[in-house]
Formats: C-alpha cells, sequence, structure tokens
C-alpha cells in the first residue's frame, strides 16, 4: 500500500476536486462516515456517549461530521470545539451549523473552561479526536495541550481522525504532546507518521478509508513511499541443485566474534540459500564448524589480534568471483589492516555486495569505494551506523529518517536498510519501503546477522536485488514476530530467529495471503 507524506496528501486533496470533481465537501462527509462506522465497530453506536473534541480545521470538521452520524445511528453525542468560532474553516463551520440544527449539543473550550473538559470527558465511553489532523504545524501548547491532555486521562476508547492530534504526520514524532489513540481513521492513504515510531504507538489500530478518493490519485507513482508488502515466492522445483539457490560468500567474523560469522552464513541456508561459503579467521574454523557443519570454510591468515588478515586480498577477491553474493562485515572488528581489507574488496568485486556491522564502520571511512562500484551495494546499518554513514547525528535522523534515508541512498548509490522501528528500506532512486514486520525483541545482539543471511538467501532465491532486500527484511521480522507469538518476546533470540526462518518461508509458499493480513492495515 503506498504511504502518502502530507504534502502528498494535500496535492491529491486538489487534484480530487480540481480533475475529479470530488468535492472537499463530499471528502469531509465521507471522512466523518468513516469515523462513525469505526466507533460502531469498536464500541457498538446504540447508547454509546460518545465526545467529539474538534479543533477549527478541517480535521475538526470530519469530526463534526462523524458527531452527525454516530446521533442520527442512536448515540448520545455532545461537540467541544477547542479555539474560536471565527476561525474556523468554512466546511467546518458549514458541519457545525448542522449539528447544532440537529440538536447536538456544542460547547466552546477556551482557556477559562478548559478545566471543565476533564471531568466532562471522564462520562464518556468513547472520545473522538478530531483536533489536529495533517494540518499540524507547530509544537501543541496552551488550551490545546490541555485538552489533549484531558483526553488521554479520559479513560474513554479514543478514535484519533487521520491522525492523532500532536503527532506529525511526515516523521511520526510528538510535537509537545500527542493523543494516544486507541485506533486511528486514517484518509485516502496511510501517512509515514502513523507507521514510524513514536507515532505508530499513539495512532494505535490504523483503519484506512479511501473516502472515495480516485484510485489513479492513490496509486500515483509520484508518491515513493510505501509499505513493504511481501511478495510470492517460488515454489522450489524438483530438478534443482545447491548452486540454483545461490552461491553466497561471507567475509566475517574474527577471534573474539564467533557468533556474527554463524548466525549469517546459516541463516542464508535455512532462508533458503544453496551454497554458503564463509571466509574468516582460521583459529576459529573448528568451533563454527562443529556447529554449522553445513557451511563451507574458506580458513584465512589472521593479524596478530585475531582478525582477518590484509594478505587474504586475492583469495577474497578470487572467491568472490565464485559467489552470486557477497556479504562482507558481520564481527570483523575495527581493526584498521582488516577495514582497509574490507574497502578493497567493497571497491573490487564485481558482484552484489551486503555491506553490515563493521564493514559499515569500515566504508565510512571512505563513502566514494561505494560511489564508484557499479554493481548494487546494500547497507544495513542500525541508527549509530547511520550516523557514521552520513554524518547526520541520531536525533537528526530521528526527526526525519525518511528524508535522510533517501538522501543517502542517492548520495552513496546504495539501498539502504535502515534498521529500527519499523525497519526502512531505501532504493537510489528516492523509493522507500516502511516494514511492518518485527518487534522490539529482536533489538538484540546477532539479529543483524541474521538479517543479512536471509538477504542473501532471497537473492539466492532468483529475487532482483531490490525486491531480495525487502524481502529479507520482512521475512527476519516475521521469523522474530513468529518466535515471540510462540516463545513470548524474551525468546527472541538470532538462534531463535534464524530457526524461525524456514517457517515463514513456508507460510510465505503456502498461505501469502494469510502473511500479508497479518500486517496489511485494515481497510474500511
Ligand atoms: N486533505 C484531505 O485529503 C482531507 C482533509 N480532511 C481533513 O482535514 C484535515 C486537515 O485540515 P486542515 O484544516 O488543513 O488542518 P487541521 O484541521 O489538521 O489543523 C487545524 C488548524 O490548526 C492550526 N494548528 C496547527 N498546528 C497547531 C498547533 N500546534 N496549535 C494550534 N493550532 C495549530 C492550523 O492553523 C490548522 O489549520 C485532515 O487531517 C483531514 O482530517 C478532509 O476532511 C478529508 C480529506
Ligand atoms: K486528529
Amino acid at each position: 500500500m503506498k504511504v502518502a507524506s502530507v504534502s502528498d496528501i494535500k496535492r491529491i486533496d486538489e487534484l480530487a476536486s480540481a480533475r475529479y470533481g470530488v468535492s472537499h465537501e463530499i471528502l469531509m462527509e465521507n471522512a466523518g462516515a468513516a469515523v462513525a462506522r469505526v466507533v460502531d465497530m469498536v464500541a457498538g453506536v446504540r447508547n454509546l456517549l460518545v465526545a467529539v473534541v474538534a479543533g477549527t480545521g478541517n480535521n475538526g470538521g470530519d469530526g463534526l461530521v462523524a458527531a452527525r452520524h454516530l446521533a442520527s445511528n442512536g448515540a448520545e453525542v455532545r461537540v467541544f470545539v477547542v479555539g474560536r468560532e471565527d476561525k474556523m474553516t468554512d466546511l467546518a463551520r458549514i458541519n457545525l451549523a448542522r449539528v447544532r440544527s440537529a440538536g447536538i449539543p456544542v460547547e466552546f473550550v477556551s482557556e477559562e473552561n478548559i478545566s471543565e473538559l476533564r471531568s466532562e470527558l471522564e462520562y464518556s465511553d468513547v472520545v473522538v479526536d478530531a483536533l489536529f489532523g495533517i494540518g499540524l504545524n507547530k509544537p501543541v501548547e496552551g488550551v490545546y495541550r490541555k485538552a489533549i491532555e484531558a483526553v488521554n486521562s479520559s479513560g474513554a476508547i479514543i478514535v484519533g481522525v487521520d491522525i492523532p492530534s500532536g503527532v506529525n504526520g511526515d516523521t511520526g514524532q510528538v510535537m509537545g504532546v500527542a493523543v494516544r489513540a486507541d485506533y486511528t481513521v486514517t484518509f485516502g492513504l496511510p501517512k509515514p507518521g502513523l507507521l514510524l515510531y513514536p507515532g505508530a504507538e499513539y495512532a494505535g489500530e490504523i483503519f484506512v478509508s479511501r473516502i472515495s478518493y480516485p484510485r489513479a490519485l492513490l496509486e500515483d507513482e509520484s508518491i515513493q513511499v510505501e509499505t513493504n508488502d511481501p511478495v510470492f515466492i517460488p515454489p522450489r522445483r524438483p530438478d534443482t541443485h545447491k548452486g540454483d539457490y545461490g552461491k553466497a560468500l561471507f567475509v566475517a567474523g574474527s577471534r573474539q566474534y564467533l557468533g556474527a560469522p554463524l548466525f549469517s552464513s546459516m541463516s542464508f541456508l535455512l532462508a533458503g540459500g544453496g551454497y554458503s561459503r564463509l571466509a574468516t579467521v582460521a583459529s576459529i574454523v573448528p568451533h563454527l564448524g562443529s556447529k554449522a557443519s553445513e557451511v563451507v570454510y574458506e580458513p584465512l591468515a589472521e593479524t596478530a589480534n585475531g582478525t582477518v588478515a590484509y594478505a587474504n586480498l586475492e583469495r577474497l577477491l578470487k572467491l568472490a568471483e565464485w559467489a552470486d553474493i557477497v556479504v562482507v562485515g558481520p564481527g570483523l572488528t575495527t581493526e584498521e589492516e582488516t577495514s582497509r581489507l574490507v574497502r578493497e574488496v567493497v571497491a573490487r568485486v564485481d558482484k552484489p555486495v551486503v555491506i553490515d556491522g563493521d564493514g559499515l564502520t569500515a566504508v565510512s571511512a571512505s563513502p566514494e569505494v561505494l560511489r564508484k562500484r557499479s554493481k548494487p551495494t546494500v547497507l544495513t546499518p542500525h541508527l549509530g551506523e547511520m550516523s557514521r554513514l552520513t554524518g547526520v547525528g541520531v536525533d537528526e535522523i530521528k526527526q526525519d529518517r525518511i528524508g535522510v534515508l533517501r538522501r543517502a541512498c542517492r548520495d552513496l548509490n546504495s539501498i539502504i536498510v535502515l534498521k529500527g522501528a519499523h525497519t526502512l528500506v531505501g532504493m537510489p532512486d528516492g523509493r522507500v519501503y516502511i516494514n511492518l514486520s518485527g518487534n522490539p525483541g529482536m533489538a538484540k545482539a546477532g539479529s543483524g546477522d541474521v538479517l543479512v543471511g536471509t538477504i542473501a538467501a532471497m537473492y539466492g532465491l532468483g529475487f532482483p536485488i531490490e525486491v531480495a532486500v525487502r524481502m529479507g527484511v520482512f521475512v527476519h521480522g516475521a521469523a522474530g514476530d513468529y518466535v515471540a507469538a510462540r516463545r513470548g518476546i524474551d525468546g527472541v533470540t538470532a538462534t531463535s530467529i534464524m530457526h524461525a526462518l524456514p517457517r515463514v518461508l513456508q507460510a510465505l509458499r503456502e498461505d501469502i495471503d494469510g502473511l500479508y493480513a497479518l500486517y496489511a492495515l485494515r481497510e474500511l
């Protein structure tokens, strides 16, 4: 599903009326009706005590339409408008008149009577939050802040209109304070702020209503963000051999880090890969061999500190000729000689390369190595590694993940997986995918090693690299969710995620609709 920025939605909004004759009034009526429908779905409307807390903009207008529909369907509705009547938009004013004509009580809230709002809301079964939507343009203060605090302390079921008020629609950042909605009914398309934390947490369960926007507008290529939806994985053909499912070379590990090479190279096999070759320091091969006998090992010369020595360069380049895809970085350490080797390998390997962990630190020192590559490059940084790659501070990245990611993909000519909640996948052409699988239990050592093995396996299964990366991220997250559901979130470890990979592939092959439905936003 496409994910529309605030400016995308405003453009769609204008085109809907200018080009398709679908007026703002029709859109607002449909929006309010959708909100009323969800209130009925989640709480049952008959004799329901509903308080609509409306702003003076069109978000408030939606709330006023919802109030009329809910009252018509049998709810006991009261409307509280925060702000001055003379500030209302035309559409909001028109719908205020209709609400009053229907005999629905309306109260204007200001600093003078804001203290009464809190007690009024405590007698409500449902509170509809229609204060701000995509028009939020500054931190929330004063009477609006107190109104949001009153909504949050009401103890009622809270239904957000379009966006929980106070959440930035593009970034998901909270602008001072925000409504903690149980449900959010969003219009046309979801906004990034509903899917990125903390906004995703404030939105609760999301319902999407198209409100009769023409499909052509909602599917327009100019909208470059979308949810990372899984695609069908073809069955494994009977007449095949291991080479058909991809040959991956892993350059990983050191005397200090034995888990990373194991998890990455073994996950490749468990996620469907064919031939996993691990080039790592000789001293840990016997240990790894006893744990993962299905992996083929290339014992390498090591530095005094037990890291991969530069002298292995020619051998690694030769091995890379055999491979379909090369994964560099897990557990290599940031030993200068090893980092220098990483930069040379990345610069000269004429295959798709996935760079993770310490490999990212190595290439951060000279990003032109990435820019000069002709074959695809995949980077899988967490926030700290992204900050080193881009020179942008972690807090600044959090303020605008999609914007920072988009610029980095273009600047580094790379596909970038920005790990976190939720993980984003950025493409050099500006497209960004928001991944909805995964859970906080996965933020553990080794989880990233499983991810790169899974990405390489998707490429081995035959997906083009961009799809392989998206699918690797989805499958990895779904595996983590599979474990959390069956063993509890504390049971989510690199090992348990790795061993859940085949289950997810099986589900994708046998019941992709079921798996898709697990993660898709509910559509009205
Ligand atoms: N665009 C569409 O496709 C549709 C939009 N609808 C609904 O309209 C809102 C957007 O309405 P808008 O009038 O542009 O702004 P808001 O109602 O979100 O905000 C109201 C108003 O508040 C002021 N404001 C912003 N931030 C603050 C703040 N921190 N403190 C005080 N005041 C603030 C600002 O002036 C805004 O104009 C959209 O979300 C939908 O719900 C349609 O009805 C459906 C289609
Ligand atoms: K809202």
